[in-house]
């Protein structure tokens, strides 16, 4: 016999959800599906575990399947805990949803609901993107996410629930006036309801036309990423000969791809402001994760979480290392280290005036004090570093003279005496340096 069809229901245990809960489960029973509801235990207040015990409880007295997660975990440093709370709510319905078997998972936010989140939008200062809300049906990580009763009333929705004989769960932050949505709804709805009697009805209009506008704009990003053969880099001078307004748009769209989270506008005025020529810039966008417009491209690089930039560091290669610490150095992928070391390593002073070039070829370098400087390939291969090794920053004085050489350290000639403070160096690729401790 072929399996029943499977249906979600993500039941806070609020009035809504609960109402949807019995609403699906009728239905369900006259096309012969399976009705199964999700429960998120955020594990943030007191009343959490009271609350997932009634949502059990209601489905063993409605016959409906039940499914329960804790989140695990915490924000990562500069999130908030709502927003957190919020992705991983849905990443624990998605998991539950595809181990229940269901396809499609219902919610039960409504007009009201909608109404709120298309003026919260727009006191952000949102564009299409956030005043298009919540969509009525979209299609995520495999699965149907459906607000049936997007149209309904918060009214019409509690006269239905009135008659199910259940006491819903009230979570006590939906009042809280610290959070933004409390305050507009307990204060502002009221009195934009009574001045505008169709207030939600014309919010929830102006989401789904930013619905088709966001649309329209997704499209043209897409048609203008492909034309300037944006992928993982944005190429900077086609992109700069979009009209400022399909720059903007190109720019959000590359951004939220390569990101993979919501794109702040702060990053996108800097970079618009800050893009105008190829200097070679960064922008840390959270995490170990950088924007870096290097040889006329944008693009996302993983560097240490300890580097940081020199405060000498400029475009003509000038350097001063005034410090013990991880350094980025514009331009290049890796970190450069400076560390206090016994022996084989340079006077601080030396390092207050450098200059940072690549390897020109013609350099010469010497290994220990006495021996013979050679190039730098016979070193290599003297010491049988292998090609991989060799990449890195060449370090010299404001003379000209070779101090240091990744893979090969500090040139002899360049060394301190034994016994008097002194400085070591090391240069580390992308892949050790994302390994590397802050220090
Ligand atoms: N802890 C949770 N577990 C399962 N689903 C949830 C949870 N919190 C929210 N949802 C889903 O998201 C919808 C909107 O959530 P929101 O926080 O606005 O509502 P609520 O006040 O918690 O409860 P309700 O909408 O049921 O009255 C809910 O109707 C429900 O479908």
């Amino acid at each position: 016999m072929p399996s029943r069809p499977v249906v979600a229901v993500a039941c806070s245990g609020g009035r809504d959800s609960v109402a949807l809960l019995h609403a699906t489960l009728a239905a369900g029973r006259e096309l012969g599906m399976r009705v199964v509801a999700l429960h998120v235990h955020h594990g943030l207040m007191a009343e959490a575990d009271r609350w997932a015990c009634e949502v059990e409880a209601l489905c063993e007295r409605w016959n409906a399947d039940f499914a329960c997660e804790r989140l695990q975990g915490s924000p990562a440093s500069g999130e908030s805990i709502e927003a957190w709370a919020r992705r991983e709510r849905y990443r624990a319905l998605a998991r539950m949803a595809r181990g229940a078997g269901a396809s499609i998972v219902l919610l039960g936010h409504h007009l009201h609901d909608q109404a709120e989140t298309v003026l919260l939008q727009a006191l952000r200062g949102a564009g299409p993107a956030g005043l298009a809300a919540m969509p009525r049906v979209v299609e995520r990580d495999g699965l149907t996410w459906a607000r049936p009763w997007l149209a309904r009333t918060g009214p019409e929705i509690a006269s239905y629930a009135a008659t199910l004989d259940v006491q819903p769960a009230i979570d006590p932050s939906n009042a809280d006036p610290r959070f933004a949505r409390s305050r507009l709804r307990e204060h502002v709805m009221p009195a934009l309801r009574a001045a505008f009697p169709e207030a939600d009805v014309a919010l929830a209009a102006v989401a789904r036309r930013a619905g088709e506008a966001r649309a329209v704009l997704d499209d043209v990003a897409a048609e203008d990423l492909r034309r300037i053969a944006a992928g993982e880099a944005l190429p900077l001078a086609p992109w700069r000969a979009l009209s400022i307004a399909r720059r903007t748009n190109a720019l959000r769209a590359w951004l939220a791809q390569v990101l993979d989270a919501p794109v702040p506008q702060t990053l996108v005025d800097r970079l618009l402001a800050e893009t105008a020529d190829d200097t070679t810039r960064r922008w840390l966008v959270g995490g170990d994760r950088v924007l870096r417009s290097w040889r006329g491209a944008l693009a996302l690089v993983a560097l240490a979480r300890a580097c940081v930039t020199p405060a000498g560091a400029r475009a003509d290669g000038a350097l001063s290392l005034l410090r013990c610490d991880r350094y980025m150095l514009d331009g290049w992928d890796g970190a450069l280290e400076v560390f206090s070391t016994d022996g084989c390593g340079i006077a601080p002073h030396l390092l207050a005036h450098l200059v940072v070039r690549v390897r020109a070829g013609g350099e010469q370098f010497q290994l220990h004090p006495g021996g013979i400087a050679r190039s730098l390939k016979k070193q290599y291969q003297a010491l049988g570093i292998p090609a991989e090794g060799r990449d890195g920053p060449l370090l010299f004085d404001a003379a000209g003279a070779l101090l240091f050489v990744p893979g090969l350290g500090v040139d002899a000639r360049a060394w301190a005496p034994a016994g008097v403070p002194q400085w070591g160096l090391r240069w580390t690729s992308p892949a050790q340096a994302a390994k590397a401790q802050p220090v």
